[in-house]
């Protein structure tokens, strides 16, 4: 079964197919590991187009976006010539442009693209002089962490080219069928007790008493999966408590397993 996107809110999807279909920019907004990279590549896949990502939050520069220039031998005669770069690559085949932790970028290295994100749709590439105008069928998604240490607020022109889709929590009825798809665990009555559990820790999110990637979709499908070879309290450890640094947020979260899982 192929592994979807899945959210209780459908206009999430069916307003990110909206924007898409429009040839506008998308950026979702969502803690760690709420499936927006998923959502991502189901929205690529069904427009039957090649994804290229680009991670801002590894020390991205001008040529981590762009491409780079270097020495190739044709018929013994050395050339230089340049390897284009994620960015030109998804606009010249009209492809999807996917960039990940948009607001960890430098503030400087973004502004590049501002032509290539707004009608122009076009970029100069200052490393080649060459203008590179954007095949029809580009699009762009952009994603942005939220909740998260070390986020940054992402510059006002950047923000103003995109159309935003916030990606709420997940009802235990979409955490049961993700939990059915994508975990090993198999066990109906051990998977209901975590979706159960999730509802508590959404709660205490929404309390302030939790961070929100305590919470997060993939936090549980690693609760699940450990759960089939570890006791449930000692996966509950392993795939949400030691990942705080809090020992007030570690102690509710405890808490909370105790009562839901009998630990
Ligand atoms: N709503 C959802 N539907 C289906 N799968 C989901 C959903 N939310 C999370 N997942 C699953 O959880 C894992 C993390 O999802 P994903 O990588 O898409 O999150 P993300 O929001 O892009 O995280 P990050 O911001 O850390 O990159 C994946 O295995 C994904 O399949």
């Amino acid at each position: 079964m192929a592994i979807k996107f899945l959210h209780n809110d459908e206009n999430i999807k069916g307003d990110a197919q909206i924007i898409l279909s429009l040839g506008k920019n998308l950026l979702l907004k969502g803690p760690t590991g709420s499936g927006k990279t998923r959502l991502a590549e189901d929205l690529t896949g069904e427009l039957g187009k090649n994804m290229y990502s680009i991670n801002c939050s590894v020390d991205v520069d001008i040529e981590s976006l762009l491409g780079f220039k270097t020495i190739e031998y044709n018929e013994g005669r050395q050339e230089i010539t340049f390897i284009d770069g994620p960015v030109i690559r998804a606009m010249k085949e009209g492809a999807m442009l996917y960039i990940d932790e948009i607001n960890m970028a430098k503030p400087e290295v973004l502004p590049i693209l501002n032509a290539a994100l707004d009608y122009r749709r076009t970029i100069t590439n200052p490393l080649t002089g060459d203008t590179i105008v954007a095949d029809e069928g580009f699009n762009v998604i952009a994603a942005i962490n939220v909740g998260y240490v070390g986020t940054m607020p992402m510059n006002e022109a950047l923000l103003n080219r995109f159309n935003v889709i916030e990606i709420g929590y997940v009802s235990k009825e979409s955490l049961r069928e993700v939990l059915n798809s994508q975990s090993i665990q198999k066990d109906a009555s051990l998977i209901e007790s975590i979706t159960d559990f999730h509802e508590d820790l959404v709660t205490m999110t929404e309390q302030g008493q939790i961070s929100q990637e305590a919470s997060s979709v993939r936090s549980l499908i690693d609760l699940a999966d450990l759960s089939t070879k570890m006791p449930i309290g000692r996966a509950c450890y392993r795939a949400i408590i030691d990942k705080l640094d809090s020992e007030q947020e570690k102690k509710a979260i405890l808490n909370a397993a105790e009562l839901q899982f009998g630990m």
